[in-house]
């Protein structure tokens, strides 16, 4: 569902993401793990077509994020780490005026933000100006947006960095659920949330894919150790 292939990108002569290949198959939730500036944001800016590439190859569902990029966007939902809302609208306006965005008709509209309201838990805020939500309010935002036009393929950047404990167990429930549907690609830097939400894990680090594969054989080859040691020794990051 997600090809990526020797896919590289400089800033200026810093290379954030150096060579990376791997496949997502339909229907996995997976876990795109790495330390702080190991350019997951980067990847997942590159597959939603917010970024370009230097070089290398991507698609989702078939389709080339660089040379079909309007279809490729089609199929993918897209939360940013900061979610760009537009504070003066209303949660519901703002779901109307990005589900006209998306290309959705007006009552195709009307229906999905009553579905993604539900789901995301903001009915109770449908009429509340987004500049007066909290954080984590604001985020349930931008996983409403992503889901609005029911795309195959979520690509979900830190979907729970800021909220509280409660949020948190809401919204990894929320994604496996979510993954029932959708093909998820989900980062994060929490090694308990990758446990709880995925079926896989891709660890990054320094741009490159450090480690690949299930849970279960991701800890086989790390010695039956637990995630969190392996992902130390991999990081190279010291308690
Ligand atoms: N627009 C930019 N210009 C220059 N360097 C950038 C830019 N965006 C990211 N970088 C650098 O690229 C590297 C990868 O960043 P990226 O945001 O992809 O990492 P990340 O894995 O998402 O990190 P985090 O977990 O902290 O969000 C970092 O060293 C970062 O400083």
């Amino acid at each position: 569902m997600i090809s990526v292939k020797n896919l590289t990108k400089y800033y200026g002569d810093y290379p954030a993401v150096r060579d990376i290949s791997f496949e997502v198959s339909k229907g996995q939730v997976v876990g795109f793990l790495g330390p702080n500036g190991a350019g997951k944001s980067t990847t997942m800016r590159i597959l939603a077509g917010f970024s370009t590439a230097t070089s290398g190859q991507a698609t989702v569902d078939g389709k080339d994020v660089f040379w079909n990029p309007i279809e490729a966007r089609r199929r993918i939902g897209y939360m940013p780490e900061s979610c760009p809302l537009y504070t003066e609208m209303r949660v519901e306006e703002y779901l109307r005026f990005r589900g006209g965005l998306k290309g959705l008709n007006r009552s195709t509209t009307r229906k999905r933000i009553d579905f993604v309201l539900e789901r995301c838990w903001l009915k109770d805020q449908r009429r509340q100006l987004i500049g007066t939500l909290s954080k984590g309010y604001r985020q349930r935002v931008g996983l409403a947006d992503s889901l609005l036009a029911d795309p195959p393929v979520l690509i979900l950047d830190e979907p729970t960095a800021g909220l509280d404990p409660t949020q948190i167990r809401e919204t990894r429930k929320l994604i496996r659920e979510l993954g029932n549907q959708h093909t998820i690609l989900l980062s994060t830097h929490i090694l308990s949330e990758v446990e709880m939400a995925c079926d896989s894990v891709i660890m990054i680090n320094q741009g490159k894919v450090a480690m690949e594969g299930t849970l279960e054989s991701i800890r086989h080859m790390g010695g039956n150790r637990s995630l969190e040691d392996i992902f130390v020794q991999i990081t190279g990051v010291v308690d």
